[in-house]
């Protein structure tokens, strides 16, 4: 796929659709409001140039408009685009075997003590050519799109080095100016420690923020910093360190979040202002609760707790606690290799006790208030994007029904089509 644009004035009109799931609203839902996604039985949908114009209620009027291009969606439902809100899109090499050394028993800690995960990826990374990274991470893109995600989140991280970490961000660069989807860029260098830099996480920290974290700011190669905050990768001391130096050079705020052990990554988002904390399995009910009054978004990773074989962030409690939740894929080469949304919403709503209308907050305007973007993208909103997915079925029920299978139709990215299902041939 290559990147499309809409012509500035060309008037689209997704006409007559069985529901249109609008998700109204330019900033994250809490807790209850999650469910509130704005259902409009029969309505239709202008869209002009790449925004969306207007919405048409059943019965309005579209006789005085003359659009370029009509799609006749009676029996259909149309969604925002979905927003994959955390993903480490961009890696070298595979790591097929580890997720065999897990099928016999081996924890992801067993495996990153005998030298494998992040690390093995590091290696693949450093020896992959940017032509490489980039060629994977245009067909990673597509295959997103197939799942009816326009926006992606993705993390540098599999460098931990500063030539290496720049050019994961150069290809994020690269992929952003030649695929049709929006990516929101990352910088994780502070992901695992490197084996040059074995017992010295906190020497390392210090090396990222000093002569990598400047570059990367200076070249606007990121608009976020993250960071593994983990009992044996970097402590909660080290993790508010490199944050807080990454605010005041201007970044924006995520943490990898009290996964594997509880050690206050959820206190420490709160606490730094940052604008997500992404995994929380462990988190306790004084982390839901700061995130809930600071207004960080909680975003869980269904799929990695499936793929580790752990169990489920608390997401009822934390909704019931009033926290804004996004879903998102966690799309990396070891512990979850999968872009599947269809799988994130079987596990959310099957296994996680959340409802579907939640769990379609969480992909859409909860996922863009995870990347900063609520004001622009995320929902069927005048003035928005017009990243609109038109899905099979004439009802938002029928997403979760068709247990791990796609419903997606059609993909509106930027007020283009950009992938049509039922063009699609068996041969
Ligand atoms: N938990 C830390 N980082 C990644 C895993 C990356 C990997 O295993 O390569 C995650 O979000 O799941
Ligand atoms: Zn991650």
């Amino acid at each position: 796929m290559t990147k499309k644009k809409a012509e500035d004035n060309r008037i689209l009109l997704l006409e007559n659709a069985s529901q249109i799931v609008t998700v109204s609203g330019f900033e994250a839902k809490k807790g209850e409001q999650m469910q509130d996604i704005g259902v409009i039985e029969g309505g239709s949908i202008l869209v002009k140039g790449d925004r969306i114009e207007k919405i048409l209620m059943p019965g309005e009027s579209t006789r005085d408009l003359v659009p370029d291009e009509v799609i006749d969606c009676r029996g259909k439902t149309i969604l925002p685009g979905f927003v994959d809100s955390h993903t480490h899109l961009v890696f070298g090499g595979y790591r097929e075997n580890e997720y065999n050394w897990r099928l016999r028993g081996d924890s992801y800690v067993d495996i990153m003590n005998r030298g494998g995960g992040i690390i093995n990826s590091v290696r693949g990374t450093r020896e992959a050519s940017f032509e490489i990274l980039f060629e994977t991470g245009m067909k990673r893109l597509d295959s997103m799109t197939r799942f009816g995600v326009t926006t992606v989140e993705a993390k540098s991280g599999y460098g931990l080095d500063k030539e290496t970490e720049l050019k994961q961000l150069e290809v994020m660069k690269a992929l952003q100016d030649n695929h049709s989807l929006d990516l929101i860029t990352t910088f994780m260098g502070a992901h695992s420690i490197p084996t040059e830099y074995k017992g010295r996480g906190a020497e390392f920290i210090e090396y990222l923020i000093e002569e990598v974290m400047p570059v990367v700011k200076e070249r606007s190669l990121a608009e976020f910093c993250d960071i593994f905050c983990e009992k044996n990768v970097f402590s909660v001391e080290e993790s508010r360190r490199l944050l807080n130096a990454a605010k005041a050079m201007g970044f924006k705020l995520k943490l990898h979040a009290d996964e594997i052990v509880q050690l206050g990554g959820s206190e420490l988002a709160a606490e730094v202002g940052a604008v997500s904390a992404d995994h929380l399995l462990q988190a306790s009910d004084e982390g839901i609760n700061a995130m809930a009054e600071a207004g960080v978004v909680a975003t869980v990773l269904p799929c990695t707790a499936f793929s580790l074989k752990e169990h489920y962030a608390r997401a009822r409690y934390m909704i019931e606690r009033g926290c804004a939740v996004a879903v998102a894929t966690d799309f990396n080469p070891g512990s979850c290799f999968t872009e599947s949304i269809p799988l994130a919403i079987a596990l959310t709503t099957l296994q996680m006790d959340m409802r579907i209308e939640e769990v379609i907050t969480g992909l859409t305007l909860n996922g863009a208030a995870a990347v900063g973007r609520a004001h622009e993208i995320g929902s069927i909103d005048p003035g928005k994007k017009a990243d609109l997915v038109i899905h099979e079925f004439p009802s938002y029920q029928y997403i979760p029904y068709h247990i791990g299978v796609s419903t997606v139709e059609k993909v509106i990215k930027n007020g283009r089509m950009i992938f049509d299902a039922s063009k699609i041939e068996i041969l």
